[in-house]
């Protein structure tokens, strides 16, 4: 007997599309078949749509506990399932306290299995003050650890300098786990910005000239040289430009173990977008060029880029609304978004299904070892995510389920629309007039601890 059984969807597995039935009990996919006969508790009927496995975003800022109300645990959540995810993982800043040790770690963990509509793993953070605490974030299930190589943006979680980086990595690859590196040299982003504000620059463009390209790639280089020293596991976070995934393509081809992530909004918009729309597309690193959001395309379309995160992170609408384009809270909103853009964009220039759910849900899930999700297959959870690839639809304010309604997407036309996501073969989203209302409660979401990496992926 079947708990639900899924009849006639296009699945979207791993070698291309096809049609057939999903079974379902105890939140797994048990079997697949082109005609199942059941017995099913409930069947839906998926003609016409076609299954995704859920998208697991790898970088989101909800920060909850300590800044909620800059996005928070159930709203970001909410808009993720909206947008076709199922699973998440958090970073250890914005919340506050920042997550640097156990303490910090289950406060979150507790905040979000209260609160959290999708499943989870949390990250922990790498800065000077914490070093001795990485073990005991390791024990607690952190899935990697996180630094930034440029000032974050918030006093309470520093920058590592070189050393600090270099001890870091080296006991990340003795615990097993990923370094994901925000990778921007502080010193030329600092000195750059200094000179540029004490000119009088207040600007987008002149935030974007204190944050050129080459502070990118130098930093991505350095990081690379220390990965490859240390044999420590790296993620590099949201890449901007196509000489800092060459750089690290480059590298992973030499051994290095690394993986490339770019994010949504590099993708789909560019330096003069900020200069028009202002604090809505303010990031670090900044929008580039059309020609680097080609690069970009180029790489994902030859398999050199890995996954794509949102990088979700709002705040309050004040901290958006300053004169000086410097003090505007840098960070985006854009968790709902990543399948649209994906099936819109991403389609338009040749990427296959198979390959858009390999790069937000398969390759993030089997890299950061969250077993049990990312594929249309038995054996694996039931977190699928229904679309209708036909409906064209403009995304409005009202569409959103984040806290705050802002989001550069917003008046774009996309191609696909999610009629229905489930977390472990439960609903936990349904499109319509009313789906605000149809988030279960209590909150379904689960802790996910990572899993040790497979041997042949521990660099010797
Ligand atoms: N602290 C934080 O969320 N920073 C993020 N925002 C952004 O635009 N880039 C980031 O790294
Ligand atoms: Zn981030």
């Amino acid at each position: 007997m079947y708990d639900l059984l899924i009849r006639g969807g296009s699945l979207v597995r791993e070698d291309g599309i096809e049609t057939a039935d999903l079974g379902i009990a105890e939140g797994r996919i048990v079997d697949l078949a082109p005609e199942l006969d059941g017995p099913a508790r409930e069947e839906l009927d998926a003609r016409g749509l076609h299954v995704f496995p859920g998208a697991v975003d790898i970088h989101v800022h909800f920060n909850e506990p300590g800044r909620t109300e800059w996005e928070g645990l159930s709203t970001g959540s909410r808009a993720l399932i909206a947008g076709g995810g199922t699973t998440f993982a958090d970073m250890p800043l914005n919340s506050t306290p920042p997550v640097l040790d156990r303490a910090t770690f289950e406060a979150k963990r507790q905040a979000a299995e209260r609160g959290s509509h999708a499943d989870f793993a949390l990250w922990g953070g790498l800065t000077p003050r914490n070093m001795d605490r990485l073990p005991e974030l390791a024990g607690a299930g952190a899935v990697g650890f996180k630094a930034f190589m440029s000032h974050s943006g918030l006093e309470e979680f520093e920058s590592p300098d070189d050393y600090t980086l270099y001890e870091g990595m080296r006991l990340a690859r003795e615990l097993g786990l990923i370094v994901a590196l925000h990778a921007e040299s502080n010193s030329i982003t600092q000195g750059l910005s200094a000179r540029i504000r004490s000119e009088g620059g207040r600007s987008v463009r002149d935030y974007l000239r204190s944050r050129p390209a080459i502070a990118e790639v130098e930093a991505v280089s350095r990081a690379l040289l220390l990965a490859e020293e240390t044999g420590a596991r790296l993620h590099l976070v949201h890449l901007s430009t196509g000489r800092a995934v060459t750089l690290a393509a480059e590298a992973k081809a030499r051994g290095v173990d690394v993986s490339l992530e770019t994010c949504p909004h590099y993708l789909c918009f560019t330096g003069e977008d900020m200069e028009r729309l202002g604090a809505v597309l303010k990031c670090a690193p900044p929008l580039r060029d059309a020609g680097e959001v080609e690069a970009l395309w180029t790489a994902i379309r030859e398999g050199r880029i890995d996954t794509i995160g949102s990088d979700h992170s709002p705040s309050t609408l004040d901290l958006k609304e300053r004169a000086d384009f410097f003090e505007v809270w840098g960070g985006i909103g854009g968790v709902q978004s990543t399948l649209g853009v994906l099936l819109t964009e991403g389609r338009a220039r040749g990427l296959t299904l198979p390959h858009i759910a390999r790069l937000l849900a398969r390759t993030p899930a089997e890299r950061f070892g969250l077993t049990g999700k990312g594929r249309v297959e038995p054996g694996f959870d039931a977190d699928l995510v229904l679309v209708d690839l036909d409906a064209e639809w403009v995304h409005t304010a009202e569409d959103l389920h984040t806290r705050w309604k802002y989001s550069p997407y917003l008046g774009r036309t996309f191609r696909g629309r999610v009629r229905r996501t489930l977390l472990r073969g439960q609903t936990v989203y349904a499109d319509g007039p009313h789906s605000g209302g149809t988030f279960p409660t209590p909150p379904q979401g689960r802790f996910l601890r990572p899993a040790a990496p497979t041997p042949q992926e521990v660099t010797p």
